[in-house]
């Protein structure tokens, strides 16, 4: 009996064998990150390639600043870096064109862990299948299909000018980061299905903003702990009341996909869904296309859904923001502006995309807003089926490489004073010291086969917009500066410092 009782102290228990097991699995994995991994031999921080709990620290913990952690490695380590055990991140606009090639159908991992639609256009990972779903969306993002469908966003920028109006007789401020995404939202919603929520019209312009902030800032806690994090199951299996209770910002979101979904159903029948005189849906056109059933389920509808509402309001609205804030903020900019928008239209009511398309300005300023805002803030990650090389550099096949659009846009060699907001530098067929032209190094919507698909109607979006307020209307900035435009927390997309009230505006109307 004492023997046994001997063995039993001495024998270390089942849960302390599991502990010491799991112990030494960690310390084998990070040995083979440090030593073994292909990439071991890639500079970077030694606890960045040993655990992704680095990247986790910047994300989550400092709230979306790893970006700005990695533009520090670059200083110090050069212009590759291993950011994460399995990701190597390179600082060099002139790259740019390498990675996301042109004719290349490449992978994109860890996007599809951050929002719980991963069958989404956007997020989809393997090379091919974007390629198809791409495919059939093309149609709807045509030139031809936006002009279309003009009417209906000429509708909605009237709606804002009333809105402005409104605001100029009651004298109060018109908060313009809330209404610009009520706008975009009312014309996405509209053109792609078939109705919108009014957002503009609404008192406070309540719209998907803040739902998409919030949400927005979780997928880093989604990307470092996918199963413990499942969006998908988070958003459609707790009630909606306990999910608006827990965050009241996600009620607009929660409105959207339960509409989505009975929309979907709906078009899946049969049944006739559009409310308004556009030409279709998107999913009258998924269905319609050549994709293989698994890509026209309910799920599959359902999220890309997500990612056409997720990638056109909050982008459009943000370039919005920033144009608007610097126009009104420099004086000379205004004047030019609206001295060019007086001569295209002497009727200040009048208003039309082909005049406006021809001030070579006011591109000017949408490139400049372009620049800044970024579109995403988030690292872009693709995977080469081959090698390639890098300076001296030969990256394995199958890596994950990521490069940043904000560092395009602030290389202080091609964009002098990146900070500030300036169109001139795009006047007159611009080129860099080195002699390229200088719109290569306009990398906002992306680059290659995986690059914005809503460009076209992001554009006409961004010059209708502009044209009728800065034709129609000057304006005071009331409590806002810089700061409210500028990038503070990347999550994933661009957002400013959290305790910004947006800009804020006094409006009056032009009279010339
Ligand atoms: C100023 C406005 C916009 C900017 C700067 C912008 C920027 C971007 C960027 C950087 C990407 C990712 C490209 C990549 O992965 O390499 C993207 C993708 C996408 N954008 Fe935009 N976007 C804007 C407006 C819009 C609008 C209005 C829509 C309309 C719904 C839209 C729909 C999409 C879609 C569907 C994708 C995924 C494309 C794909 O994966 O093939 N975007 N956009």
């Amino acid at each position: 009996m004492d023997s046994v009782n001997n063995t039993n102290r001495i024998l270390p228990s089942v849960p302390v064998l599991c502990v010491a097991a799991y112990a030494f699995y960690l310390v084998g994995r990070v040995f083979y990150r440090l030593y073994l991994h292909p990439l071991a031999r890639f500079p970077g921080p030694r606890t960045a390639a040993a655990t992704s709990w680095y990247e986790a620290y910047f994300e989550i913990v400092l709230t979306g600043q790893y970006s700005k952690q990695i533009s520090r490695l670059h200083d110090q380590y050069g212009p590759i870096v291993r950011v994460t055990p399995h990701e190597l991140h390179i600082r060099d606009p002139r790259f740019f064109d390498e990675v996301y090639g042109k004719n290349l159908h490449l992978d994109k991992e860890g996007w599809d862990k951050r929002f719980g639609c991963a069958g989404g256009v956007l997020t989809t990972v393997k090379g091919e299948h974007h390629k198809r779903r791409r495919a059939a969306l093309l149609p709807m993002f045509s030139r031809r299909s936006i002009l279309d469908f003009i009417h209906i966003i000429y509708r909605h920028i009237d709606t804002l000018s009333l809105r402005m109006q409104e605001f100029e007789a009651r004298k109060e401020p018109l908060n313009l980061s809330l209404a610009f995404p009520a706008l975009t939202g009312d014309i996405i919603m509209d053109y792609f299905f078939g109705f919108n929520y009014a957002q503009l019209k609404h008192p406070e312009f309540e719209s998907f903003h803040d739902a998409f902030i919030k949400i927005a800032g979780t997928g880093h806690i989604a990307t470092q702990f996918p199963s413990f994090y499942p969006h998908r199951q988070i958003m459609n299996s707790i009630p909606d009341k306990i999910t608006v209770w827990l965050q009241p910002a996600a009620k607009p979101l929660l409105k959207f996909k339960r509409d989505q979904w009975e929309l979907i159903g709906r078009t899946l029948r049969g049944e006739e869904v559009k409310h308004n005189d556009a030409k279709k849906v998107i999913f009258q056109e998924i269905l319609s296309s050549k994709l293989p059933p698994e890509d026209k389920s309910h799920q599959r509808l359902a999220d890309e859904a997500q990612i056409v509402l997720g990638g056109g309001v909050e982008t459009t609205a943000f370039a919005l923001s920033i144009a608007t804030f610097h126009i009104i903020n420099t004086p000379r900019i205004y004047e030019r502006l609206h001295k060019d928008l007086v001569e295209a239209f002497p009727n200040r009511a009048s208003l039309e995309l082909s005049p406006l398309e021809h001030m070579p300005y006011l591109k000017a300023i949408i490139m400049e807003s372009a620049r800044l805002s970024y579109g995403l803030s988030a690292r872009n990650p693709r995977s080469h089926k081959t090698m390639i090389r890098y300076k001296d550099w030969v990256i394995p096949a199958n890596t994950c490489i990521s490069m940043t659009i904000p560092e395009v846009s602030h290389d202080e060699s091609i964009f002098p004073n990146s900070r500030d907001f300036i169109p001139e530098r795009w006047l007159d067929n611009p080129h860099t010291a080195d002699g390229i032209p200088l719109d290569r190094f306009m990398v906002s919507f992306g680059r290659g086969t995986r690059s914005c698909l809503g460009i076209t109607l992001a554009w006409t979006e961004l010059y209708l917009t502009l044209g009728m307020i800065f034709r129609r209307f000057k304006f005071e900035l009331y409590e806002a500066d810089v700061t409210d435009v500028e990038l503070g927390h990347d999550f994933f997309i661009p957002v400013a410092r959290l305790d910004s009230k947006g800009v804020r505006v006094f409006v009056t109307s032009t009279s010339d």
